[in-house]
């Protein structure tokens, strides 16, 4: 990977997104920006070139349209520039399940799961290729937490927490770097646009200290990174316990307790 390579954010017009454009616009690298607000990516960009001197170009796009993310997808396997993709864009959903509209929990799906696995595709076989690249991809602590209530949200954010710690595995040996961000609640937008108080919860991180958070993960190239799990302990033991499962999956013989008695 060149020293600062180009920087791809995609949900980049507001909250985490515009702030990880802010830091790795001060370190130097040159930004593509994706969203669908124009006139707020295009005040980023302004503000980014005055204050930081790097090249930042927009590209407005509304990934759950396929049109606009093959766009993307182009973008990322054509342009030999860029050489980080921050898969941030994203969304919450009001409501318990039964509440949510059925259209609404597909296009959560096609926005939170299917625009991040389409546009790690279309930019990995290039990295590969390269032997250097690095995928940040946003998730959430609710992906492990059934217990929040927020059950399809979770469910995208568990895959990709998932699916990135499978790209790291499948990636990582061939120079690429994955890493997967886990916040809880910070301060954006996007508790509002799911109709919910932010102001309400117990315990609020700015988007700043997260992003700093974030990045110091990045820089160690850790796999996951949970910026507001104080015990890194609890982590490696929750890892280390799914891992003790894996050689007992392969088994002949269904476990004792569902033989029924014949
Ligand atoms: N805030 C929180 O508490 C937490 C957030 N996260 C995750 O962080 C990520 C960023 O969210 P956050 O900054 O909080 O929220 P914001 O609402 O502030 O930002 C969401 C970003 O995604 C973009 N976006 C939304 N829908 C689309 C779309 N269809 N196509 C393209 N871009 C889209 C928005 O831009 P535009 O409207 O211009 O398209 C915006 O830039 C999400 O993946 C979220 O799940 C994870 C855990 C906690
Ligand atoms: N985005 C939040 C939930 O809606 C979270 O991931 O904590």
């Amino acid at each position: 990977m060149a020293e600062n390579p180009t920087v791809l954010i995609t949900g980049a017009s507001s909250g985490i997104g515009a702030a990880y454009a802010e830091r790795f616009a001060r370190r130097g690298h040159d930004l593509v920006l994706v969203a669908r607000n124009k006139a707020r990516l295009e005040a980023l960009s302004t503000r980014l070139r005055d204050e930081a001197s790097v090249a930042v170009d927009i590209l407005q796009a509304d990934v759950t349209n396929l049109d606009d993310l093959a766009a993307v997808e182009t973008r990322l396997r054509d342009d030999h520039r860029i050489g980080i993709l921050v898969n941030n864009a994203g969304a919450s959903l009001g409501g318990t399940f039964v509440d949510q509209a059925t259209n609404d929990v597909a296009q959560l799906i096609a926005l939170n799961a299917t625009a991040v696995a389409r546009l790690a595709s279309a930019v990995a076989p290039r990295f590969i290729e390269s032997g250097s690249g690095a995928i940040i991809n946003v998730s959430s602590v609710v992906g492990l937490a059934p217990e929040f209530g927020m059950s399809v949200y979770g469910a995208t954010k568990a895959f990709v927490t998932f699916l990135s710690q499978g790209l790291s595995l499948e990636l990582g040996p061939k120079g690429v770097y994955v890493q997967a961000v886990l916040p809880a609640a910070t301060r954006t937008e996007l508790w509002e646009l799911a109709g919910i108080d932010v102001d309400t919860l117990p315990a609020v991180m700015e988007v700043d200290e997260l992003v700093d958070a974030a990045l110091a993960g990045f820089d160690r190239r850790e796999t996951v990174t949970i910026p507001p799990l104080h015990d890194a302990a609890q982590w490696e033991a929750y890892h280390a316990a799914r891992q003790t499962m894996i050689p007992g999956f392969a088994q002949v013989r269904a476990a004792e307790r569902y033989r029924t008695a014949v």
